[in-house]
């Protein structure tokens, strides 16, 4: 039997990638800095599958190029880097990789919110540093117990990070664009955004990135927050103006952010890593080997559906489904 030809950026986990060879004749990308695009056009001329990731624009432009592909796999959870529309019109399907990582995600999103209140990172430079000779010299942090956790955008991880801010004995409030059906059983209160900015202790961002969600936060929303707010943002970077958010923290319109995610990305020369009230991860949410070894079982289970026109078992746009 003729292999189908794919093209896959990297990284590629060992058992998903023995699965796809039996095949698949795969052409891998497994730098880190994305192929540029001359190179991948010349990929997906005669590619019957793509293996996309987030620092991938698929656009129609690029789809266009592509005249044999009839199935896109991503392995993350957002798609904002897929011009989703586009792919319907070719009648592409997407598939992603929702629910495995939620737990993963929830887990960095909250050891954001630990880590920020209690300044566990600094804690351990201090100690690293050789300052720990006498009495202890460190900023004191604040308490979760009985504060108020605001969650813009409670979806599948937002529910799971409620579930353990809830375990520190936080209340939950939180703001989508659609009040939940089970939002007793969450125990967490529907309130507006202005509400939700003004009344949080700390405010957990993890809404996708949309035209409508971008710079959701800018200057008025930091202004309208606590002064005493800590602001964790795990969702995608562009959600946040950089600059106001530099800005709300020099002046301490809020106290402290800590984000996963951030824009540009990667992000190694901006003032606000020099900052004393920020801790940035490298966008790990999902960075477990467990996690990335489901996401890679998952993708691989929605390439391999679509090269054999079956329904992809996790698809964005199952109007094109087969
Ligand atoms: N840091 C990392 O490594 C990771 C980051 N992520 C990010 O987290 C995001 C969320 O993932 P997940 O929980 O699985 O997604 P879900 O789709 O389950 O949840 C998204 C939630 O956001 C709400 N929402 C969407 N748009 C808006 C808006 N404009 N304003 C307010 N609320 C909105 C939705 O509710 P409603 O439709 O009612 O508005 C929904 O409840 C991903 O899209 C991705 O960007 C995910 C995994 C790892
Ligand atoms: O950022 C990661 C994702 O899964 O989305």
């Amino acid at each position: 039997m003729e292999k189908y030809k794919v093209a896959i950026m990297g990284p590629l986990y060992p058992d998903a990638r023995a699965r796809l060879e039996e095949v698949c004749e795969i052409k891998l990308w497994d730098k880190s800095d994305p192929i540029p695009r001359d190179e991948l056009v010349e990929w997906l001329a005669d590619a019957e599958g793509f293996i996309s990731r987030g620092d991938i624009k698929v656009d129609k432009d690029l789809l266009s190029q592509a005249p044999q592909l009839r199935v896109i796999a991503q392995s993350s959870v957002g798609y904002d880097n897929i011009d989703i529309s586009a792919c319907t019109e070719q009648a592409i399907p997407v598939g992603n990789t929702p629910v495995v990582l939620v737990e993963a995600t929830a887990d960095l999103t909250f050891g954001l919110v630990l880590s920020s209140a209690r300044r566990i990172h600094e804690g351990w430079n201090y100690v690293q540093e050789g300052h720990w000779t006498s009495r202890r010299n460190i900023p004191l942090g604040v308490d979760l117990f009985g504060k108020t956790l605001g969650i813009v955008g409670m979806g599948n991880i937002g529910v799971a990070v409620a579930r353990r801010a809830q375990a520190s004995g936080m209340q939950v409030i939180y703001h989508n664009r659609s009040i939940r059906t089970d939002q007793e059983q969450l125990a967490a209160t529907f309130v507006n955004f202005d509400q939700l900015l003004e009344e949080s202790d700390f405010i957990v961002v993890l809404v996708p990135l949309s035209a409508e969600s971008r710079h959701l936060f800018g200057k008025d929303q930091f202004k309208h927050m606590k002064s005493s707010a800590y602001f964790i943002n795990a969702s995608r970077g562009p959600v946040v103006d950089t600059e106001a958010l530099y800005e709300a923290l020099v002046n301490q319109d809020i106290a402290y952010a800590a984000l996963d995610v951030v824009n540009p990305e990667p992000f190694s020369d901006h003032p606000l890593i020099h900052l004393p009230n920020v801790l940035i991860t490298p966008h790990i949410g999902s960075a477990t080997l467990e996690t990335r070894t489901q996401m890679g079982e998952l993708t691989a289970d929605n390439l391999l559906a679509g090269l054999a026109k079956q329904t992809l078992p996790k698809c964005v746009n199952d109007e094109v489904n087969y």
